[in-house]
């Protein structure tokens, strides 16, 4: 979509971003904010908020787009007594309106299941899975009555094919792909769209954030993540997907994509294949 169809449709709209602290989260307050969005950013750390905030509000946005000033909530999607409160207080600043939800917060793991703790488990389910829930269904009766909406679920190349040491994260990617599919007709009558986008590697500090077996944090930039696509051209194609009202998307190399067929025409190469990778 051009420039001028983004701004139109986009303009004046108030879209509610998960996990927006860092990362691809992040890129996304700057993709919407650009085309006129009020971005409403969510995550736990108050702090990390206030900073995206404060370079949002700096930012120089072109004309004709009116620059629309974001709110900090903090926001976290596992506290489940929590969100349909916070989900209140923001929509009572928002004119009941939440036009856009990008439920973007995001968990990852390493290692293998025999290493992981049940408890690990838990943790990425809660965030990956639950969360995503929890907040969609916060947030769906005021779509429902507004009788408009468009709701975004990060996955991950992840929610179509699993890969080996990421037992917990590919399920849990796997699972919120099956939320989205069988909500997607339920809403439909309601005027709200779902979209899901299933990036491959994003440069951000996902891995730094990954929990290991034992429920410690990993702690370091994987390669995986070092060469992967910048945050802000994933963001855009987020932008683009809304905008062109997709169903779903996978933002990734053609390599990854082959992938995704293989598992589907060819089940017993794909295991293969990942039987090598798990070698590795
Ligand atoms: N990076 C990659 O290679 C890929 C990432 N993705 C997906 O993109 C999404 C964003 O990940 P990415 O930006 O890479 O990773 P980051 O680790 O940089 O960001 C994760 C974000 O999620 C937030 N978050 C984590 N736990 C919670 C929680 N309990 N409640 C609220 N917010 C939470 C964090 O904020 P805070 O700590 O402030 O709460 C942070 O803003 C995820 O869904 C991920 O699965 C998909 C494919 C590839
Ligand atoms: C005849 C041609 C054969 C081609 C076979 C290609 C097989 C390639 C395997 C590709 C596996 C892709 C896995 C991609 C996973 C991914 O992108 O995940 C991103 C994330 O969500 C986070 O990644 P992390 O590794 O940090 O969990």
């Amino acid at each position: 979509p051009s420039i001028t169809l983004k701004q139109q449709c986009l303009k004046g709209k108030v879209v509610l971003i998960t996990g927006a602290s860092s990362g691809l989260g992040k890129a996304c307050c700057f993709a919407f904010h650009k085309y006129g969005c009020k971005v409403i950013l969510c995550s736990r750390t108050l702090e990390e908020l206030e900073k995206v905030k404060l370079e949002l509000d700096e930012k120089f946005i072109p004309k004709p787009v009116e620059k629309k000033p974001s709110i900090v909530f903090q926001l976290d999607v596992t506290d489940i007594d929590h969100v349909g409160n916070t989900i209140r207080k923001i929509t009572a600043v928002c004119d009941s309106k939440i036009d856009i939800l990008i439920n973007n917060a995001g968990l990852d793991q390493r290692g293998s299941a025999l290493a992981s703790n049940l408890d690990v488990y838990r943790r990425i389910f809660d965030v990956n899975l639950f969360g995503q829930i929890t907040v969609t269904k916060a947030v769906l009766p005021y779509m429902v009555a507004q009788r408009s909406g468009h709701i975004v679920g990060i996955g991950s190349v992840q929610s179509k094919i699993s890969v080996p040491f990421r037992t917990a994260y590919s399920a849990s990617k796997h699972a919120s792909q099956g939320f989205y599919d069988a909500l997607r007709p339920e809403v439909h009558e309601h005027n709200i769209h779902v979209t899901t986008v299933n990036p491959g590697y994003i440069k951000t500090n996902i891995s730094m954030n990954a929990l290991n077996g034992d429920g410690s944090v990993y702690g370091k930039l994987d390669g995986n993540q070092k060469n992967g696509m910048e945050a802000d051209f994933v963001a855009e194609e987020i932008v683009n997907s809304v905008v062109k009202k997709e169903n779903d998307v996978m933002i990734a190399p053609f390599l990854h994509k082959i992938a995704v067929w293989i598992r589907f025409l060819s089940p017993n190469l794909y295991f293969w294949i990942m039987r090598k990778r798990a070698g590795l």
